[in-house]
């Protein structure tokens, strides 16, 4: 699905307004019924309403809210800053339309809202939505630090007031600190960055309508994986398949000390649904992956403690997964440094061969192209310095992906998969619960393990990420987010290809 700048928001209203066509008026009353909807599913009628709007569109919202709501019954109560503002039309209308019974303070300053909001009620933050241009200042900056410091629930309309939906907020912005938004037909690219999102609390997108005609056609390089895109990706096995059909994997890394990363990609790998998996450990891994991981073949370095050369051919695996525990020896370096030499089946690397690509501007240019990588933000620091925000990153990620014909995916909350041509993808499983030592090592098993069946490296990002968050969501369920460990993904992996398929 893709996700729309504030600017193709606007257009998207204003194609649906011209073309359906809907009056500004109805498409508002028709995203205010949306809100609502989702509000009285979650919240009963003994839950009173604080409602504080701006005099935009998103204020219009607010107070087309009010109104729905006071007439099933709700408690309701109305907030006007006053600053001189200019009203939109739509705005205006509905403050016509705002039945008497509801109660209205106009506030000039902090000193008219001598208020007790209970932590049983619910605020919602109808300020600003898409239509922020600057900072918040003055009195609109002063009402979100005081409702940030309520207990009751925040929810904001469409955006956080004072957060871009699409662009850096400068530090020490005020921004509505939300405990949920509620957003109108596709998320915002500020919900998905670490920074940003911080301020926006679980997301819901509710459907308003908009118009086919321009959603279908408009351009953007930012999308989000959801699941029926996910599902049209998997592959069913036949029944006359045999294990030759599902590929032959290879897996790459452990050390002294760190066998454990290498035995939980491999796990990974073979729940991904490989055919045949080889693990090349260094000689004390032999016994650790024999007893651990019996359904995989072994191969050994002679070297005891870490790995220092790969075999001469390669071309007998359709992928290669290289990093996990890898640890960052000079002679694992030159390791790699002669392997990219030769000719490659697809390679998929993490962890310390991301560090010892870091390291090493030539090894970097030799990269083969159509590779995948998987570094989390500290990795990718290394590999091109450091980013000014998150906008930044992605603009890094972007000239990353260009400059080595590669796949990156950026781990995090929501991981990002950059591709060749310029696209990012946002994932929308997992939970932080996954934030524990391995799971990206299981990330990296998957993945190898669905290069190799055949899939394409960019399908391989995007079921290996969805599933990887799916497997931790439903290990999250029954384990806990605080319990969960990462051996949980690789058990939850069949869960999550079932529930995928559904
Ligand atoms: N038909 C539509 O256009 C629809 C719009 N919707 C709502 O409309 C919102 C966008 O409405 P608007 O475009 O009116 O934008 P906003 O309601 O976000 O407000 C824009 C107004 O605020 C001013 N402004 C911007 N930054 C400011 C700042 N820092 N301090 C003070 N004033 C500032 C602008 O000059 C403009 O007058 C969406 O977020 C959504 O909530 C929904 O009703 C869906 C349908
Ligand atoms: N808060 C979070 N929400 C969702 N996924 C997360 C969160 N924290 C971490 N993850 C996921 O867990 C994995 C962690 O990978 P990584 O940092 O490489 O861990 P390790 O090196 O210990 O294996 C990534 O796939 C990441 O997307
Ligand atoms: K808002």
């Amino acid at each position: 699905m893709k996700i729309l700048t504030a600017a193709q928001t606007r257009e998207a209203d204003a194609f649906t307004i011209a073309h359906e066509p809907i009056s500004s008026l109805d498409l508002m009353e028709r995203a205010s019924s949306a809100l609502v909807q989702w509000l009285e599913q979650k919240y009963d009628p003994a839950v009173p309403f604080f409602i504080f709007c701006g005099t935009g569109n998103n204020g219009g919202d607010g107070l087309a809210v009010a109104r729905l709501l006071h007439n099933n019954g709700y408690d309701v109560q109305v907030f006007l800053p006053e600053t001189g503002q200019n009203l939109s039309p739509d705005f205006s209308q509905n403050l016509e339309r705002l039945p008497q019974a509801i109660s209205v303070t106009r506030i000039q300053d902090m000193e008219d809202l001598a208020l007790e909001i209970p932590a049983s009620g619910v605020v919602l933050d109808g300020f600003f939505g898409s239509g922020l241009s600057r900072p918040l200042t003055g009195l609109y900056a002063q009402l979100i630090e005081f409702l940030n410091q309520q207990q009751a629930t925040r929810i904001a309309i469409d955006l956080p007031s004072g957060l871009f939906a699409d662009a850096p907020t400068p530090p020490g912005s005020a921004i509505f600190q939300a405990d949920i938004t509620l957003t109108f037909e596709r998320p915002k690219l500020a919900f998905l960055l670490p920074a940003s999102g911080a301020y926006v609390g679980d997301w819901h997108v509710l459907p308003i309508g908009l118009h086919e005609g321009y959603l279908s056609q408009v351009e953007s390089p930012y999308q989000v994986l959801l699941p029926q895109a996910i599902k049209s990706l998997l592959r069913p096995r036949s029944k006359f398949s045999h294990k030759g059909t599902y590929g032959h994997a290879l897996l790459a890394g452990g050390s002294y000390g760190k066998m454990g990363a290498i035995t939980m990609s491999a796990q990974a790998a073979l729940r991904a649904g490989v055919g045949l998996l080889t693990v090349l450990v260094p000689e004390i891994g032999y016994g650790i992956l024999q007893t651990s991981v019996p359904e995989a073949m072994v191969v050994t370095d002679e070297q005891e403690q870490h790995l220092t050369r790969f075999p001469e051919d390669l071309t007998k695996y359709q992928c290669v997964g290289i990093g996990p525990g890898l640890g960052q020896a000079e002679d694992s370096r030159m390791a790699l440094e002669q392997l990219f030499r030769h000719k490659l089946p697809p390679l998929v690397l993490d962890a310390d061969a991301l560090n010892l690509l870091a390291a090493d501007r030539f090894l970097r240019q030799q990269l083969p192209p159509n590779s995948i990588l998987t570094p989390h933000p500290k990795e990718f620091e290394r590999l091109t310095g450091p980013a000014i925000d998150d906008f930044h990153r992605l603009q890094l990620l972007q000239s990353f992906c260009a400059e080595h014909s590669c796949y990156v995916i950026l781990k995090g909350a929501h991981s990002c998969i950059g591709t060749p041509s310029g696209e990012f993808f946002f994932n929308t499983t997992g939970n932080s619960g996954m934030a524990t030592g391995g799971s990206g090592d299981v990330l990296t098993g998957i993945l190898t393990g669905l290069r190799a069946q055949g899939y394409s490296p960019l399908e391989a990002c995007q079921l290996g990420v969805y599933l990887h968050g799916l497997a931790g969501d439903l290990a999250a369920e029954v384990e806990g987010e605080t319990s969960l460990i990462a051996s949980d993904l690789y058990k939850y992996l069949g869960a999550a290809f079932q529930k995928a398929a559904k």
